[in-house]
């Protein structure tokens, strides 16, 4: 059996990998060792068996003994471990949730459901670093797959709707913070129906506004308000977030040349768990709505066309409706006033999920599975 190494199973994409693990019977196929950076000797999940104590992390004989390693644990220790494992002569499978060994040139970015073909070419010439993409990228792949596989992708502008969740866990607690401190300073107004809205709005707007507004993760509010900035500025305009959706994107389809333009603005918004996106497609050809929607629909099994209509799109093509779920919707599909070949999307789905362990395990599936 695959011994396989989980490192960063408590953290908050941990946590969602250990549960989808368990769900699909994952630990029946391997032998899982479960490591730390800092609770070594502790205990370990519960996968419904006993497990050893806790390994440490940075012990690189321990390490060495796996197989295969899963890390959740972050960029930081990718940067201070790969390496050191590699230069050990570990020849093992890294599986990875961070975005540091992405555009490695001997590593994949791995979305199976897309680019299975990608990851069996590299696993046939040895390839042996699995790192999951961004999550935005992921889910835009997951949602308009059937247009890329069908050679129909001239171009596409991606304007984000980025749940709190990307940041990490204390941004989510911080998001729901600055709720409540919204809600509280307005609440006396709230419980008086004759109360004037623009008395309750300045209100809201002043403790926004306020320094002791808690904001110490983000920086700036995000309840009542947006952020129109995800990741590093990389000074030429751009932000990293954006950068990727072009270089993942490619990536993840095994392309080298031609790429496929991808870009757009990605920002911030007031959802827990999942990334919505508008998208607008430059088509190759202009093809009927109702071929593009059934060439949508048929590419995977998650995705789910939503017809472009109002009810549908306000109850099934929400983060609420989304939440927790595999599923991706896409909806909003229409031909645009600028031609036939111009198409609008929007899409939703859940970034810890598709967005970063989903592929993750299904990668260490592939390999039990080869
Ligand atoms: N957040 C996201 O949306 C995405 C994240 N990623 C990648 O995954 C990495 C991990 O992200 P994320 O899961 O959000 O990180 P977390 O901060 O939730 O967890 C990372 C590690 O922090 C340690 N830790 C310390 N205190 C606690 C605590 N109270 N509860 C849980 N863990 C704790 C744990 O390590 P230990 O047990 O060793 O102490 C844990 O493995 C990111 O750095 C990124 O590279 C990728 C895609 C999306
Ligand atoms: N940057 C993403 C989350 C993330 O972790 O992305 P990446 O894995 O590319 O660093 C967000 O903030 O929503």
């Amino acid at each position: 059996m695959m011994r396989a190494g989980l490192v960063g199973w408590r953290g908050m994409v941990g946590s969602v990998l250990m549960q989808r693990m368990r769900e699909e019977g994952d630990f029946d196929v391997i032998e899982p060792v479960f490591f730390t950076t800092s609770q070594v000797g502790g205990k370990g999940p519960d996968i419904g068996r006993d497990v050893p104590p806790l390994k440490d992390a940075r012990n690189i004989d321990e390490l060495r003994a796996m197989d295969a390693i899963i890390s959740t644990q972050g960029g930081d220790y990718t940067g201070e471990i790969f390496g050191k494992l590699r230069a050990a002569g570990w020849k093992g499978y890294w599986i990875d949730a961070a975005s540091t060994l992405r555009m490695e040139a001997d590593s994949v970015i791995i979305l199976d459901p897309v680019n299975k073909h990608v990851i069996e070419d590299a696993l046939a010439k040895g390839g042996k670093d699995f790192i999951g993409g961004n999550c935005t990228v992921s889910l835009m792949l997951m949602a308009l797959g059937g247009l890329f596989r069908a050679g129909l992708v001239d171009w596409i502008s991606a304007m984000t709707y980025q749940a709190a969740s990307g940041a990490g866990a204390q941004n989510m607690r911080e998001l729901l913070s600055q709720m409540g401190e919204a809600h509280r300073v307005a609440k006396n107004l709230l419980d008086d129906p004759a109360s004037a809205i623009l008395d309750i709005d300045r209100e809201v707007a002043g403790t926004l506004r306020d320094n002791s507004f808690p904001t110490a993760s983000f920086g700036v509010p995000l309840a009542g308000s947006l952020i129109p900035w995800i990741d590093k500025d990389l000074g030429n305009g751009q932000s990293k977030e954006e950068w990727k959706a072009r270089a993942e994107t490619n990536k993840i389809l095994g392309r080298n040349d031609d790429l496929i333009a991808v870009d757009g603005l990605c920002v911030r918004i007031g959802a827990m768990r999942c990334h919505s996106q508008a998208l607008t497609v430059k088509l190759k050809k202009d093809v009927p709505m109702d071929e593009i929607e059934a060439i949508v629909a048929s590419h995977n099994d998650w995705v789910k066309v939503v017809p472009n209509q109002r009810q549908a799109s306000m109850t099934a093509l929400t983060p609420t409706a989304v939440t927790g779920t595999l599923s991706v919707p896409v909806g909003r599909m229409r031909k645009l006033y600028m031609g036939g070949e111009y198409l609008s999307a929007f899409t939703v789905g859940d970034q810890l999920l598709w967005g970063a362990a989903e592929p993750l395990r299904r990668m260490l599936r592939i390999l039990v599975e080869a």
